[in-house]
């Protein structure tokens, strides 16, 4: 698909030295790709240099590229089933916008009449000037016509601007809906989640759509039509030949573009991704300012950044050559035509086989032609990067997950019952390994162990986050995969390790849903928390700040606490969300949480402190993946070695 280029096998055997067998077969297509867009590590003397960062980051970028190499047959191919989803949602019924779309194209299509009309109204004023018989009013009216068709079909073209705008913005609006609708539980779900790219994608749409529907669909219908207008007007008027040098011009430019345009697209793509490396990179950096900062790391991130734009700037420079490329044919061919055509025309009037009106009429269409040809060369460097953005938004908005019917209701606290349970991140990555345990309705269970071992991973695979890749979970006696997700926080509902909150105040975070929590009721529970020093009320109308953080660390999970404990579900997992809290909080608000939650919710907490294992119905004891130990803490730490080690390790 990309023929290997120059010492790309360098790269092949770098990349397999360090990936493995993370990358399936693609490494051929890789090393390609990534030598295509010019990402090589090479020093200033030419030398390859692959140091293991560099390589990495090499890695991350070109899998992407490989997910979007190989994820099409064709780039052409691709190319036109884009443009044909585009057009078939232009003018579906589901978006409403098919009125907008017809309009806009009835005035385009007059724009197009007039358009060819122009050249013809100008004929016949020099027809009627050479023949020196018009009266002015004659020729005043003739010029007048062609003024008319000139400027009605310039402002008929800005108008139909009016429809195609309302279209794009639509479409936009309701393209950026479905990537967020579909991408988002991708993203919760995954530990690896690739927000910044997304969200360049989603950033760069409107723009990506403008070009490809304003740009390309809508210019280049129009232009065909006049094309093909002015040729019956030319074959009826002037010898045939001249029609035949305008089809073949005008061939030869669609045949360049075509197989330009098929290099072009692939290029296009690997300079989208690279624009997808610059929003993601900039957006990690963005996030993590504090990291950044308080690390001295400023400069260092600012030539991190100024790479992934090198490395924009090189698949830009290869996209740019490209096009260049076909230009060269495209106007090459172009220019010959012309030559011919005036040429041959000139040589006509000289020898009184056509008129001059003919002549104005032939160089007329054929400027009229070419006009939008050169306009079409702009459009084509852009819509290639467009509709590689649009296509990996179509991608984006793909649904992953088949609709599953609603479930019930859970009655009171769910029993959750999982047997051999395995999972794994991957070929040669941890993992869960064969997990039986059972928790009765109610029940308080923790789940401790060192860090590593899979906690948070267990405890991801029994709220339905992650699928195991054998064995069961039941929750409340139904599979937690079958529950659809829309409804799953009503039978479990897991709390992250990392709580994010929104940049909003504080009673959108805390009041967010499913909680039942009112002001008043919240307020209550933080004073009995001591979330500020005693006299000091809760502001609810307060910015929290980005992810929360202009509030304390404990602060968030009291606030993140105190939401939950308004929220009505069979059962909930904690992850950590008591690691902040100084012990007498934590055994307070754990307190006060299993009372609120009574017997409607069964509690599973993750947690490193002994004290929180004292209090727990059961305990379960991971190791490297596995459920070591399953009791009361007294049990285990009668019987296991293994877990007395765990806090004495902790204690000395
Ligand atoms: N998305 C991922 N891809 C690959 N490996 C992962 C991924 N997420 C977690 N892991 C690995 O799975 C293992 C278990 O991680 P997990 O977060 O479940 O441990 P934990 O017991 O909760 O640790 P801690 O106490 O430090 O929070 C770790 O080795 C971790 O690196």
């Amino acid at each position: 698909m990309f023929p290997p280029q120059r010492g790309a096998h360098k790269w092949l055997k770098a990349l397999r030295a360090f990936d493995g067998a993370q990358a399936g077969g693609n490494h051929r297509e890789i090393a390609t790709q990534v030598f295509g867009a010019r990402i090589l590590c090479e020093d200033r003397n030419g030398r390859s240099d692959f140091r293991r960062a560099r390589v990495e980051r090499s890695i991350k970028f070109a899998r992407r590229m490989v997910m979007v190499a190989t994820s099409n047959s064709s780039a052409r191919g691709d190319t036109f089933a884009i443009l044909l989803d585009l057009t078939k949602d232009m003018l579906g019924k589901a978006l409403g916008i098919r009125t907008a779309v017809l309009v806009g194209g009835g005035i385009e299509l007059v724009g197009v009449g007039l358009g060819v009309l122009g050249p013809y109204m100008l004929k016949v004023l020099v027809d009627v000037l050479t023949a020196g018989n018009a009266s002015a009013i004659t020729l005043v009216a003739y010029v007048g016509l062609f003024v008319v068709t000139w400027a009605g079909a310039n402002i008929l073209s800005t108008w139909r601007m009016v429809y195609s705008t309302r279209v794009i913005d639509s479409l936009s609006e309701r393209y950026a809906a479905e990537v967020i609708r579909q991408s988002l539980p991708a993203a919760a779900t995954a530990r690896d989640a690739d927000s910044g790219y997304t969200l360049g994608l989603v950033e760069r749409l409107p723009y990506s759509l403008l070009v490809v529907i304003d740009g390309l669909i809508w210019r280049t219908v129009p232009l065909l039509l006049q094309v093909l207008g002015s040729l019956c007007v030319v074959i009826g008027l002037i010898p045939i030949h001249y029609s035949a040098i305008l089809v073949a011009v005008f061939a030869g430019y669609v045949a360049t573009t075509w197989i330009g345009a098929n290099h072009h697209q692939a290029r296009s793509m690997t300079a989208n991704t690279a624009a997808g490396a610059v929003s993601q990179t900039a957006g990690d950096i963005l996030r993590n300012a504090r990291r950044v900062v308080l690390n001295g790391a400023l400069e260092a991130e600012v030539v991190n950044i100024g790479h992934r734009f090198q490395e924009r700037a090189a698949a830009n420079a290869q996209m740019m050559g490209s096009l260049s490329l076909m230009a060269l044919y495209q106007y090459g061919l172009v220019g010959t035509g012309l030559l011919a055509l005036m040429g041959l025309g000139a040589l006509d009037v000289m020898a009184h086989r056509m008129t001059v009106g003919d002549f104005v009429l032939l160089q007329g269409y054929a400027f009229r032609l070419v006009g939008p040809l050169s306009g079409l060369g702009f459009i084509l460097s852009q819509a290639g990067l467009s509709i590689a953005c649009i296509r990996d938004v179509k991608r984006l908005m793909q649904r992953l997950e088949p609709e599953v019917a609603p479930t019930e209701e859970p009655e009171g606290a769910a029993e959750i019952t999982l047997t051999s349970v395995s999972f794994s991140y991957g070929p040669g990555l941890a993992g869960l390994t064969e997990i039986t345990a059972h928790v009765s309705p109610g029940q308080f269970v923790v789940i401790v162990g060192p860090n590593g071992s899979g906690k948070s991973t267990l405890a991801q695979v029994i709220a339905g986050l992650l699928p195991p890749s054998s064995g069961s979970v039941r929750i409340g006696g139904q599979d937690v995969g079958r529950i659809r997700r829309s409804d799953r926080h009503r039978h479990i509902l897991y709390v992250p390790q990392f709580i994010g909150f929104f940049n909003r105040s504080l009673a959108a975070n805390a009041l967010y849903p499913p909680t039942t929590q009112t002001e008043a009721s919240l307020a209550q529970l933080l004073a009995e928390w001591h979330f500020y020093e005693p006299g000091r009320t809760v502001d609810f109308a307060a910015e929290v700040g980005e992810q929360g953080e202009r509030l304390s660390g404990g602060q968030i999970q009291k606030l993140e606490l105190a939401r939950i404990a308004g929220v009505k579900s069979a059962a909930v997992i904690l992850d950590e969300s008591t690691s902040a809290l100084d012990p007498i909080s934590e055994a307070a608000v754990i307190a006060r949480l299993r009372q609120q939650f009574g017997s409607r919710t069964t509690l599973i907490l993750i947690s490193h402190r002994e004290h929180m294992a004292e209090l727990a119905d059961q305990v379960w004891f991971m190791k490297t993946g596995r459920l070591v130990g399953q009791g009361t803490h007294e049990i285990l730490m009668r019987d296991s070695l293994t877990y007395q080690s765990l806090w004495r390790t902790q204690s000395a």
